[in-house]
């Protein structure tokens, strides 16, 4: 479910007007995605993507729009949001901010190869530099911090043998000391539904930066390698298509294991939430927590060391 908010066509064509993307042809809501709602809009101008923000604070929104168009500047796929006369990124529609993002080519796969992964490994690395230059950035809302609170909130929510594990979890983490890995700005939720491609692993397009922030770049690479790379093979193949465009510090190969851990607790938390302290109004597609419980279970007996 993907289309809390309906738009009528009058009123979508009044809000695209401005933009001078010429007369609206179509617009139909999109099935896939949990925060927003998402419609394919069809003008004159070519095919686009509105996007309703539905819980995102405006000034977060600036930032989230601001730093897609400085990668789509830099050569990366990413949307680009269309802009008007004004220099507006997004407008409010039928009471919700919303902007209206270039449309990008492609499917995401579900099981992808070593050649994907050595592809995602350098665009992340590609979009770790671009971003760099940016400027007035926030931290990752779900940072270290938001990993404590939100933890220490769902302990009493949690079944006793989770509870342990979590508080466990939660008493390493706050003993580790990140401040010597390099940071900037990382997208924070690569995942691969948020990846497109277009036949064999020609990436189409980057989606879905509104978790982005400051913070550690490691941990980015965390996020992509737990979802996207199950077996060592697949893993390899990130790592090496990451560093052949930035190199990785020692203390980034020392602080894998643990930052590895941190990158399964933050979905695993996230997942939690969704389930056990939906915020008012949402409409919840719990995707299954356990994936990242197990995910950490695992890191916890065998740490991987960083391949190459
Ligand atoms: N710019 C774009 N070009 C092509 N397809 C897009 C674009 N933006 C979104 N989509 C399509 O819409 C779907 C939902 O988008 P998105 O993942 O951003 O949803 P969401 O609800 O905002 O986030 P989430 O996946 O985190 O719940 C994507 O899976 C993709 O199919
Ligand atoms: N990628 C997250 C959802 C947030 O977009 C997850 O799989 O839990």
């Amino acid at each position: 479910m993907s289309v809390y908010t309906t738009v009528g066509r009058a009123e979508l064509a009044a809000w695209l007007a401005p933009l001078e993307l010429g007369a609206l042809l179509d617009h139909a809501g999109i099935a896939a995605g949990m925060q927003n709602s998402n419609y394919f809009v069809t003008t004159d101008g070519g095919r686009f993507v509105l996007t309703l923000f539905e819980a995102t604070d405006p000034a977060a929104l600036d930032f989230y729009l601001r730093l897609q168009a400085h990668l789509a500047d830099a050569g990366l796929p990413c949307p680009r949001p269309a802009v008007d006369a004004a220099g507006r990124l997004w407008r409010p529609l039928c009471g919700k901010p919303s902007a209206l993002l270039s449309c990008l080519p492609g499917e995401s796969v579900d099981d992808p190869g070593a050649e994907h992964c050595r592809v995602v490994g350098t665009t992340l690395a590609r979009l770790h530099l671009a971003a760099a230059g940016l400027s007035e950035a926030p931290a990752n809302p779900c940072g270290a911090a938001w990993r404590q609170t939100v933890g220490e909130r769902l302990l009493p929510l949690l079944p006793a043998d989770e509870a342990a594990l979590l508080a466990d979890e939660l008493a390493f983490q706050a003993g580790q000391d990140g401040s010597s890995l390099p940071q900037g700005v990382i997208h924070a939720d690569l995942f691969r539904d948020n990846v497109l491609w277009q036949d064999d692993a020609r990436l189409g397009g980057l989606l879905d930066f509104y978790f982005a922030g400051i913070d550690a770049w490691l941990f980015d690479l965390a996020v992509v390698a737990n979802d996207w790379c199950p077996d060592d093979g697949r893993l390899a193949a990130l790592v090496d298509g990451y560093t052949g465009v930035r190199p990785l510090t020692a203390d980034e190969r020392a602080a894998w294991p643990a930052v590895r851990r941190a990158a399964a607790l933050r979905f695993w938390l996230l997942r939690l939430e969704a389930r056990h302290m939906p915020r008012a109004g949402e409409v919840v597609t719990v995707k299954d927590p356990g994936d990242f419980r197990r995910l950490l279970e695992k890191f916890r007996l065998a740490p991987e060391a960083l391949p190459g």
